[in-house]
């Protein structure tokens, strides 16, 4: 039996089980089975099949923004509108065949916007080239999951089974589980909470089915079988994502009114230009970008042309923001702000301080 009737096979099977306390474990076991074997299914399959590969398109700016939908939910529109790359926007599906990528510019951010062909149910399981633009997907700091408003609402779930078939959860923290492997000393588990969605029986039993005998496992959060899975797995890609309506020119106010009230949801018209700045502004807050400012000795800080950065950023990352060569010849920065142990004083600190929104920082060169 292969791989794909395998799975079939176990979803069946789930689907058949009655989800209740007593069969909590059955499902937690099959549900491990479930996720290997959709691991296996995305491996690449000798060398040149390349099946877990995104399109190569060189990353650049501050950021990554992806575009996933369905065909002519008007991704190519919106690209050309928000950057100055025009990408082939057309009535029938299909028009983009590659990723074409775009730059955004807000408040000092260069963020790159790749435009995507559009994909099918199924696309995670290879059809098309669907596996290949959600393997782009995964390399991205943002996805934006672009919708017609004008059509069912199911499509917006069937996209994130896709996204969830290659390993990204979506508006997702990283449970919050500290997993170590060790080579003797058995299975230590402790918990510092209360489990209510999983138990330790299940826990245990999907750590034997993965062969994991000897481990420190701390789970440190509710979490859920399928989360705990997740954390063994550890190839999972934690992704905000904003869910975007468009072509709501096309729709009743009524309409727009429910869509827009959804979590992380915009409504958009990317034709006729409607809440296209507030989408650009969304984008920026949910990528979390530090703004840092510069100043020179004996001067004001530059407020007029802040430096960006992604969360976590260092001061080398402020230097080669304001020049490549200031890393080469660079002597030590003094910060004020948020990330000074001194604040409201500044610190003196290195290239691998990290810096935080709204700092500004001095660097002082040999
Ligand atoms: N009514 C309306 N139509 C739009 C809007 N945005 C795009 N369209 C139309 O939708 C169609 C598809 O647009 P595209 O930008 O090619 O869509 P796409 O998602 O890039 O499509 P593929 O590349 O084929 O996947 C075109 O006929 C656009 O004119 C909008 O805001 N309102
Ligand atoms: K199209
Ligand atoms: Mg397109």
């Amino acid at each position: 039996m292969g791989v794909v009737e395998k799975i079939k096979e176990i979803e069946e099977e789930m689907a058949r089980t009655q989800k209740n306390k007593a069969t909590e474990y059955h499902l937690g076991l099959l549900k491990a089975k479930l996720a290997r074997y959709r691991a296996q299914l995305l491996e690449p399959v000798g060398k040149s099949g390349g099946g877990g590969t995104g399109f190569e398109v060189q990353k650049s700016g501050d950021a990554r923004v992806a575009l996933i939908g369905f065909p002519s939910v008007g991704k190519s529109t919106l690209l050309s509108k928000c950057t100055h790359t025009t990408s082939e926007a057309a009535a029938y599906e299909f028009t983009t065949l590659t990723a074409i990528p775009g730059v955004l510019e807000y408040e000092g951010a260069r963020i790159q916007l790749l435009d995507l062909p559009g994909i099918v149910e199924g696309a995670s399981q290879g059809r098309g080239r669907g596996r290949q633009v959600v393997s782009t997907a995964k390399t991205a700091d943002l996805i934006l999951i672009m919708l017609d408003a004008t059509k069912s609402d199911e499509q917006r779930h069937l996209l994130e089974i896709e996204l969830d078939a290659v390993g990204i959860r979506l508006n997702k923290k990283k449970p919050d589980v500290v997993f170590k492997r060790k080579t003797t000393g058995g299975i230590t588990l402790t918990t510092t909470v209360k489990l209510t969605r999983t138990d330790e029986r299940t826990i245990r039993t999907i750590l034997a089915s993965y062969k994991l005998h000897n481990c420190d496992v701390m789970i440190r959060e509710d979490i859920t079988t399928d989360e705990f899975i997740d954390v063994l797995i550890g190839t999972r890609k934690y992704i905000p994502c904003i869910y975007v309506y468009n072509k709501i020119d096309a729709i009743s106010l009524e309409q727009v009114d429910r869509l827009a009230r959804q979590d992380h949801t915009v409504v958009i018209s990317a034709e006729q230009d409607l809440n296209l700045d507030y989408l650009i502004e969304r984008i920026w807050a949910d990528l979390g970008l530090v703004k840092v400012y510069t100043k020179k000795r004996g001067a004001h800080p530059d407020l007029a042309d802040p430096i960006c950065l992604r969360t976590g950023a260092t001061i080398e990352g402020v230097c080669n923001g304001i020049h490549r060569s200031l890393t080469t010849n660079f002597r030590y920065a003094l910060v004020w702000g948020k990330s000074s142990k001194f604040a409201p004083h500044a610190q003196k600190v290195g290239l691998n301080h990290p810096v935080q929104d709204d700092d500004v920082v001095s660097i002082f060169t040999k």
